[in-house]
């Protein structure tokens, strides 16, 4: 798998990097260029812990000091209080800083974008004050004379440098492991598109107080680490705004959401601002914060994402335009591939419209309504899916039936009403344990993970049902399989057309081994040829026995999908039946058509 080749390699850059690092520490003799290359290294650190959370989830945090300035004083007032030795307490730190990050995390993910932002800047500068009346405005770690490298206070000051870079392989091996694994395309599918994350299966939050409670450890730990560095511990020095700017910024300056953007940000700023600090920090007392302040105007206007991204970007448009992939008969003209086994198993033979109605009752909704204020956007819905039937749900816009939607798979709870799914109540659940349950969706709008590949993307859903990671991509190959986009699952999502990005989210849906789809507009957007094609596709699932409830405007296609149709007009349940028989009842005509067509009907 292509994740683990990417570790390989990355390995291996980090060797390199290891010896080059190594190299100029023996080398350099003169104490200022190793207490800087000690800093890039604590820096480089402070961005990767910033990048575990807000690089690789999106959920941008100005408060990283907090957790770095709570291990910093662990390890202080450890030494100061209780002669504890930092070799114990920088671990402490770590643990100190992965609860506080359990703690702010709880509270703090309920809120969303620049909200989530600026109540994570709270956070420090409320420490900063209270570890001022606490006393403790300047703490220094006592001077040890005997065993003074059981206290971290070497002679040479070559042996801190290198701690330092120690402690920089291990967290980028951290984070690399975080990177290439399931954990971190849960925080990237977060990043990219939350809603869609929940609906393929992934817990959000679980995911997002794994990231914070890692990200904080990190930065508990390299801030006890500093508080050896730097001797001398004050609340501005660790909790200071510089300190959450500084992470943030060299992971920014660097590339934002992988582990080498913090490394390339620090070995560029922390020279230049330190080296800058020496020679004018005298005539232009605060040159660090320009040289920030500078970088950060920079980059946003010419590589948003970072260095890093931009270098990869160039490098690949030089490569190779993207050729597409090579164009892969209709789905539905190819026979089923040998090992792809179809998705549930289930009775349902020939062609869609009439199998499958008369089954076992797989989701039954219960008097369902849905209000917001007081719009009555679905009211008091009732009705019956059987294992293995099409079922369309029709009507005109605005009748309610994403709203219905989201009621059956957990993004809205109903104001009254059960949804029963082989018997159990969904309501309350959230729409990760919809999926896991066995519900899979798409969105009216598709809601690509635009940077990752094809395959990822489609991962990203086959977590949901599989236990290992070998699984998951033999259900993900097999979804692309057969949707027909098999030969297109290393191409890059963001760069594909409507319909493929479509029949990837139907992959993504199928990969989870779902019992039941959900389709919301599936066919909205696309040409004649391509609602031929997608159709298809979708017959040739239900075929497998899936049982299907799909929302659709195009009443052509409709008529040839479904078993039988449910007429939502103004929330209600205006009729329901054969499609036959629907599509010719006066009453549907005027919701969908208006009077004017009844008329003629
Ligand atoms: N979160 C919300 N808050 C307030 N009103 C909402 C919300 N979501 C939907 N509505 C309203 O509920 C009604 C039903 O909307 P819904 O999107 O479910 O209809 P629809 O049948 O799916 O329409 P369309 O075919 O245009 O997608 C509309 O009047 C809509 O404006």
């Amino acid at each position: 798998m292509n994740r683990r080749k990417t570790l390989g390699r990355s390995l291996v850059v980090l060797a390199l990097l290891a010896a080059v690092y190594g190299a100029a520490v023996v080398l350099v003799s003169d104490q200022y260029y190793q207490l800087m290359l000690t800093l890039v290294a604590v820096w480089a650190i402070m961005g990767i812990s910033w990048n575990v959370l807000s690089g690789y989830s999106g959920l941008v945090s100005f408060g990283h000091a907090a957790f770095f300035g709570l291990g910093a004083y662990t390890v202080a007032l450890g030494s100061v209080h209780f002669s504890l030795s930092p070799w114990l307490t920088i671990p402490a730190a770590g643990l100190v800083g992965a609860a506080a990050g359990i703690l702010v995390g709880l509270p703090t993910f309920r809120l969303r974008g620049h909200y989530f932002a600026l109540a994570m800047l709270a956070y420090p500068l409320a420490l900063l004050y209270v570890f001022e009346w606490l006393g403790y405005q300047e703490v220094a770690m006592p001077m040890r004379r005997e065993a003074p490298a059981l206290y971290m206070q070497f002679a040479d000051a070559r042996v801190l440098s290198m701690i330092a870079g120690l402690l920089l392989v291990a967290a980028i091996v951290a984070s690399l492991l975080i990177e290439t694994s399931r954990f971190g395309m849960a925080l990237i599918a977060i990043k990219q598109n939350e809603l869609a994350a929940e609906g393929a299966g992934i817990e959000t939050r679980k995911w997002k107080l794994r990231a914070i409670a890692i990200s904080g450890g990190i930065a508990g730990m390299v801030g006890g680490f500093y508080a050896v560095v730097l001797i001398v511990v004050t609340p501005p020095s660790v909790f200071g705004m510089l300190t959450s700017a500084q992470a943030l910024i060299v992971a920014l300056f660097g590339g934002i959401g992988t582990v080498w953007g913090p490394v390339i940000g620090a070995a560029f700023l922390i020279p230049l601002s330190e080296t800058l600090h020496a020679e004018l920090g005298n005539v232009l007392p605060g040159i660090q914060g320009v040289v920030f302040g500078v970088a950060i105007v920079g980059v946003i206007l010419l590589a948003p994402e970072g260095i890093f991204w931009r270098i990869r970007d160039m490098l690949q448009a030089r490569k190779a335009p993207v050729e597409p992939a090579p164009a892969e008969p209709a789905p539905a003209d190819r026979p089923m591939p040998d090992n792809v086994v179809p998705i549930p198993a289930g009775g349902r033979d020939g062609a869609s419209g009439g199998a499958g109605t008369g089954g076992r009752v797989m989701l039954e909704v219960r008097g369902v309504s849905k209000n917001f204020g007081g719009l009555r956007a679905v009211r008091e819905v009732s009705f019956t899916v059987p294992e293995g039937a099409v079922i369309g749900i029709i009507g005109p816009n605005g009748a309610g039936k994403t709203t219905l939607f989201n009621c059956l798979n957990g993004f809205q709870i109903p104001s009254a009403g059960e949804v029963l799914f082989e018997g159990q109540n969904l309501v309350g659940l959230p729409p990760s344990a919809v999926c896991r349950k066995g519900i899979g969706r798409t969105f009216q709008v598709a809601r690509p993970f635009t940077r990752l590949s094809v395959l990822e993307n489609v991962l990203v859903g086959a977590y949901a049902g599989a236990a290992d990671d070998a699984t998951a991509e033999r259900n993900a190959r097999e979804a692309l399989t057969l949707v027909g986009l098999g030969g297109s699952a290393d191409r890059i999502a963001g760069g594909l057309a409507n319909k493929e990005q479509r029949l990837m989210e139907l992959a993504r849906a199928l990969a989870g081994k779902p019992k039941l789809l959900l389709l919301d507009e599936t066919l909205a957007g696309l040409g004649a040829a391509e609602v031929e094609d997608m159709v298809n596709v979708i017959r040739r699932l239900s075929r497998t026995g899936l049982t299907i409830v799909i929302i659709e405007h195009t009443m052509q296609a409709m008529v040839r999908l479904a078993d039988r149709f449910i007429v939502l007009d103004h929330g209600a349940l205006l009729a329901e039946g054969r499609p036959q028989d629907v599509t010719r009842d006066p009453a549907v005509i005027e919701a969908y058509l208006g009077k004017r067509w009844r008329e003629r009907a």
